[in-house]
């Protein structure tokens, strides 16, 4: 990517990638060799680059973190690819979020 980019737009491009890939070569496409190895290993995944994630946070590398925090949010939209939930469905219930307070909305949570 030459030139700087908002999340969104970005976020936006790498979606479309990942549709893309659904059909492509798992020799030629990590995406796609995801996709082949199937649900389990894209959790797996998740599930290291969370952790990572901490890590990263833990050990106080404001570069380890946003290059962490990337992968993990790489393999979640392979999971959003997958399973067919698109950014702007994201966008909608950040939307819907908008303006209401966590402490709010977790005192009139039904348990
Ligand atoms: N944004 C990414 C991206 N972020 C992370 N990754 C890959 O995610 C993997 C992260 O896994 P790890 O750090 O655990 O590395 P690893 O140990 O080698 O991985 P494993 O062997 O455990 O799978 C690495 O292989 C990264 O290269 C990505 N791979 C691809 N993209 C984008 O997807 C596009 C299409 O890629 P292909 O699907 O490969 O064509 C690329 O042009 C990029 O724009």
């Amino acid at each position: 990517m030459s030139e700087s980019k908002d999340l969104g737009a970005a976020l936006d491009e790498l979606y479309a990638t990942l549709l893309e890939r659904k059909t492509a070569d798992p020799a030629k496409s990590y995406a796609a060799s995801l996709y082949e190895k199937g649900l389990d290993t894209i959790l797996k995944k998740i599930g290291e680059e969370s952790a990572e994630t901490l890590i990263a946070a833990k050990n106080g590398s404001r570069s380890e973190l946003v290059y962490e925090t990337v992968d993990l949010l790489y393999h979640l939209f392979v999971l959003m690819a997958r399973e067919g939930i698109q950014p702007a469905d994201l966008a909608v219930e950040l939307q819907r979020r908008a303006g209401r307070s966590g402490l709010e909305e977790k005192a009139v949570r039904v348990k």
